[in-house]
């Protein structure tokens, strides 16, 4: 995962800084962040901040004060939502009181977020009747934070109210326009910049992703590997792992990224490790979804048959090395890809995975100046 030699590392650091300081190169190398919706691409690029940049000054953390109740908000309505819809019974009927406070807030539309919003909110957060509806969450569409920050009422309705890191890293914003971020990394006795950018990966945003192809030093796929039993939230017929799974070799194959270095973040472990302790399997997943899905060939760019295998879930596959197979070892003999099994906001950890990929995109970098 690291580069075995530390020797070796900051050699790379000093051959980086004497192509900078020497005008050999008059750009730096970059990571494209990409993958399907929510998969945490924009929290992957925080914690580039907090590493990389001294994290948030009072005044990014104030501004995303507002956004954090609107997740409570949307959380807390959400839920309630869902409770009708699987008809879920609140455990104390007095909280109906608080429904009817919440229903009319939201009919209302309304932005603000008076004292009576979160003693209502905190009053059904309560009631065994709302825990049991977002335990079920995977039912239906609840940001991953909604526990976090409902959990975290008592803090966020105070008036003086400053997020944390944590606070800011969970803070759930849709992304709908690329996003650039540059910053420079220690590597040996070198300052090595790198620039990031995140896109959006909602099905609408994808078709953005080609203008950060173009020339990335490396590709960061991010999937939440937590989403075998849900469903996309701007497509309820499409399982998510299954959709970035066929997005993923859509990137793979993509004639575009012939010579490109994917570096994949199997992102979510805790949420993973927490279903799979609630008993869930991928059972229900292979039954219902895998057939349906279609796959994309080297250089198609497109939908259509497999080269990627997934033939060992089946009994009645060929022998691996068919003519396909080797077509395809040579269409990817110019590029390779390595993954990292993460929790994005897991800032600890993060760091390390960081550190191994550095020295992954540094040395793609210099391969691409014929070093
Ligand atoms: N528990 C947990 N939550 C995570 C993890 N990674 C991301 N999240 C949360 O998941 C939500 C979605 O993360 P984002 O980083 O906004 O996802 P994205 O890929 O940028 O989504 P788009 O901008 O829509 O493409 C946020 O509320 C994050 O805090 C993780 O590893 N564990
Ligand atoms: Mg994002």
């Amino acid at each position: 995962m690291y580069l075995a030699s530390g020797v070796a590392e900051s050699s790379i650091g000093c051959i980086v800084g004497y192509l900078y300081s020497s005008n050999h190169c008059t750009d730096f190398p970059f990571l494209s962040a990409v993958g399907t919706g929510e998969s945490g691409k924009s929290t992957i690029t925080k914690q580039m901040k907090i590493i990389h940049i001294n994290g948030f000054t009072k005044e990014e953390k104030d501004e995303k004060v507002l956004q954090i109740r609107k997740n409570l908000r949307d959380s807390i309505l959400s839920i309630l939502g869902a409770m009708n819809h699987l008809d879920i019974k609140l455990e104390n009927y007095e909280n109906e009181e608080s429904v009817r406070y919440l229903m009319s807030y939201a009919a209302a539309e309304r932005q603000d977020y008076p004292e009576e919003f979160y003693y209502h909110t905190a009053r059904l957060w309560q009631d065994a009747g709302v825990q049991e509806c977002h335990g079920l969450s995977y039912k239906y569409q609840l940001i991953d934070s909604a526990k976090y920050f409902l959990d975290r009422i008592s803090s966020i309705r105070k008036n003086d109210y400053t997020p944390t890191d944590q606070d800011v890293l969970r803070c759930r914003v849709m992304t709908n326009s690329i996003q650039k971020m540059d910053f420079e990394v220690k590597d040996g006795r070198a300052n090595v910049r790198f620039s990031v950018y995140d896109v959006g990966g909602q099905q609408g945003e994808r078709r953005k992703w080609i203008s950060v192809f173009d020339s990335a030093t490396a590709i960061l796929f991010v999937v939440d590997c937590s989403c075998f039993d849900q469903v996309l939230r701007e497509d309820h017929s499409k399982n998510r792992l299954l959709e970035a799974i066929q997005i993923f070799e859509q990137v793979w194959n993509s004639r575009f990224l012939r010579y490109q270095s994917i570096i994949i973040f199997l992102n979510k472990i805790d949420l993973l490790a927490e279903k799979i302790m609630n008993g869930k399997t991928l059972d229900m997943l292979i039954e219902n979804f895998i057939d349906s899905y279609p796959r994309g060939e080297p250089g198609s760019d497109q939908r259509s048959r497999s080269s990627i295998s997934m033939r060992s879930r089946s009994s009645s596959c060929a022998p691996l090395l068919d003519d396909e197979v080797i077509r395809t070892a040579v269409w990817h003999a110019g590029h390779s890809c390595e993954f990292y099994y993460t929790c994005a906001v897991d800032t600890h950890t993060i760091k390390k995975v960081l550190e191994g990929c550095r020295s992954v995109i540094i040395k793609k970098y210099l391969e691409a100046w014929g070093i």
